[in-house]
């Protein structure tokens, strides 16, 4: 079963999982914060002490009140007994302290071990499943609380020595009434535990309503959306949607509140009963008994002592219990094996001397979608360029995503000089790519660190950068922004306050992104093979001219595989292969394409009249990229 398939399939923990996930969280805590722990530790032993010293003290002290006796000793009780609450009131504060700072620590220990953990996920797969997503968000939410089950714990030790120090005192006064205060707690503890095992459940059942309300509100709130959304008048349509996601997550809480409140809303009473019964009956019997002043105060606060001890106790243990319920989703993110099998015995990957070949290799998203590539057999040859063309959704992309190992074929083998990919360690073979992607990222950093994300040791090595960027034919537009190459490529960022110049963030266009983009790959222009996927799509027609010269420069004698729909582009590719129908129907170079008369053929013809029809067409040809060369 799948990281992402225990959450969707709302399978419970059993008390196993929960003494694992305990202990892991207890480990995870002394690791990040040992000193505060064992602090924190401390105070809750005083805090558990604390109340049986006070009420015993109290009974000494009414006692020597109503007897004879020297007031010095009265005096000397009284300031031992102010000196007890001083200790509660100051460890208290303490306690808080230090449970402040066992959250910080422990909060940024456990986000980065998730963020590890989330790295460590070579493949693409497990980004794409709804489930996986969901625990991903529980266990962000966990990481971010993870120093709570800590509070809880030592809560749980606090309550237990406060519990067992009251019930010992009310024993000695009265066994029978002892036995009604525990026992009564016993249903509240069954109902506490059933309950936070609900609340937990149901936070997972109103996973997708949450990611979709986060979905929404994103989508109100970025400016990629934005010119949309007002155009077409969308806010409305999409707030409702987003308001309805809530709602059905708020309905989903409300309901657990309402469950709640019956429950606690029973016990309460049946505790207030007990508690007023007891004092009743101990006022009467008093003086029958012989019973003391002190005595009767102990049995009171020795009566809320439990009742309110065992209260904690039980709504603590509930707590907890569903602080563990969500920190599973944690240790399973962060113990989940690989998304991609690891190579048993993991071979080195060679710099390509020969070529990549992939034999019969047969592709689906999941077994839920259909194929995407048929037993396709094609060989890449070194040092060669290669043009995949086709339709949209041919499975162009998809192919170029196994070359990067994203996923797995799922039948069939990709060879690196002979060697299965998958048999050697997957960061070594993204060493030896470059690639643009259809989707690239735009990082809202600056221009300079926007290109050295390429190459992360290209970070502050002005002249590399500014060589990809001259490369990418981007360098004159980025010197010429308001801070040069360290000008923020966001407005999402930019400071208005005084001392900031406000035009410090600007925005690039579709055009420029993808030249950045483009320089971005070019910084791993020495890589084995070099991908790009429709490099040029964006870019206006003198751009797009420019940026192929460009890369046919580059690609010369490197092996690279090129997407394009510009079929102008690929004529001089060493392969020019056509994707159609999930297989690859056509191979060869641009003359026996043409030869042929096939698909590619047809393609070529039908982009080449739509070139002559617009040659009668009057042309501008001024660069609106304004890009000077
Ligand atoms: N992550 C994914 N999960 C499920 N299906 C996917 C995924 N990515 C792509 N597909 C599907 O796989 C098929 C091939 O997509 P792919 O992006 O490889 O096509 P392409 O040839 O690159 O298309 P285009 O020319 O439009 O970029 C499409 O039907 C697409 O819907």
């Amino acid at each position: 079963m799948s990281v992402g398939q225990a959450a969707a399939g709302g399978v419970r923990p059993g008390r196993r999982a929960l003494l694992v996930s305990g202990t892991k969280a207890l480990r995870l805590v002394w690791r990040s914060a040992p000193g505060q722990m064992l602090g924190f530790s401390a105070i809750a032993v005083a805090g558990g002490v604390i109340p049986i010293v006070a009420a015993w003290s109290t009974k000494i002290v009414l006692d020597r009140l109503v007897s004879p006796g020297p007031v010095g000793v009265v005096v000397g009780l009284a300031i031992g007994l102010a000196c007890v609450g001083v200790i509660g009131a100051v460890s208290a504060q303490l306690g808080r302290y230090l449970q402040g700072e066992v959250d910080r620590r422990v909060g940024l220990r456990a986000q980065d071990e998730l963020f590890t953990a989330v790295e460590g996920f070579a493949g693409l797969g497990r980004f794409e499943d709804p489930a996986f997503l969901d625990r991903l968000r529980l266990a962000q939410q966990s990481a971010d609380s993870a120093g709570q089950i800590v509070n809880s714990v030592f809560g749980l030790g606090r309550d237990a020595i406060t519990l067992t120090g009251f019930v010992g005192s009310l024993a000695v006064i009265s066994p029978v009434f002892t036995a009604v205060v525990v026992a009564a707690a016993f249903p509240a503890l069954i109902v506490e535990l059933r309950a936070s095992r609900r609340r937990a459940e149901m936070m997972v059942r109103i996973g997708p309503a949450e990611r979709w309300r986060f979905f929404y509100g994103n989508l109100l709130t970025t400016v990629d959306a934005a010119k949309e959304i007002r155009l077409f008048g969308l806010g409305p349509y999409l707030r409702g949607r987003m308001n309805d996601q809530l709602r059905a997550a708020d309905a989903a809480h409300r309901d657990m509140d309402r469950r709640e409140l019956a429950t606690q809303g029973v016990l309460a009473l049946a505790s207030a009963l007990i508690s007023g019964g007891g004092l009743i009956w101990i006022l009467v019997v008093a003086g029958r008994q012989g019973f003391t002043v002190g005595d009767v105060s102990v049995f009171v606060a020795a009566t809320a002592g439990v009742q309110s001890a065992l209260g904690g106790l039980v709504h603590t243990t509930a707590m907890t219990h569903r602080q563990l319920l969500l920190f599973d989703h944690y240790v399973a993110i962060v113990g989940a094996c690989p998304d991609l099998p690891e190579p048993v015995a993991p071979r080195s990957l060679p710099p390509l001397r020969h070529g990549i070949e992939l034999c019969d290799v047969w592709f689906r998203y999941s077994d839920e979608h259909p194929w995407v590539l048929r037993g396709i057999d094609l060989y890449i040859p070194c040092g060669r360029s290669v043009a995949l063309v086709g339709r949209n959704g041919a499975g162009k992309s998809t192919l170029v995503k196994l070359l990067c190992r994203f996923y797995d074929p799922t039948k069939g083998t990709i060879r690196w000089d002979g060697v299965d990919i998958r048999e050697v360690p997957v960061t070594e073979l993204r060493e030896r790519v470059g690639a643009v992607f259809q989707d690239f990222m735009a990082y809202d950093f600056s221009a300079a660190d926007n290109i050295a994300m390429g190459d992360l040791g290209a970070i502050g090595d002005t002249s590399r950068i500014e060589g990809a960027a001259r490369h990418a034919g981007v360098h004159h537009t980025l010197a010429a922004l308001p801070h040069g190459y360290d000008t923020l490529l966001t407005r999402t960022f930019a400071s208005a306050s005084i001392d900031d110049d406000p035009q410090v963030g600007v925005t690039l266009s579709g055009g420029q992104w993808q030249r950045v983009a483009l320089a971005r790959a070019f910084l791993r222009e020495d890589r084995d093979l070099m991908i790009l996927d429709e490099p040029s799509a964006g870019l206006d027609a003198e751009a797009e001219h420019d940026v192929h010269t460009r890369l046919r420069q580059v690609r010369a004698g490197r092996t690279s595989v090129l997407i394009t729909h510009r079929l102008g582009a690929v004529r001089d590719a060493d392969l020019i292969v056509v994707i159609s129908g999930e297989e690859i129907v056509e191979q060869g170079d641009h003359p026996e394409l043409m030869a042929a008369g096939g698909a590619y053929a047809r393609m070529f013809a039908l982009q080449a009249a739509g070139y002559v029809a617009a040659r009668e067409a009057p042309v501008d040809s001024a660069d609106l990229s304004g890009e000077r060369r």
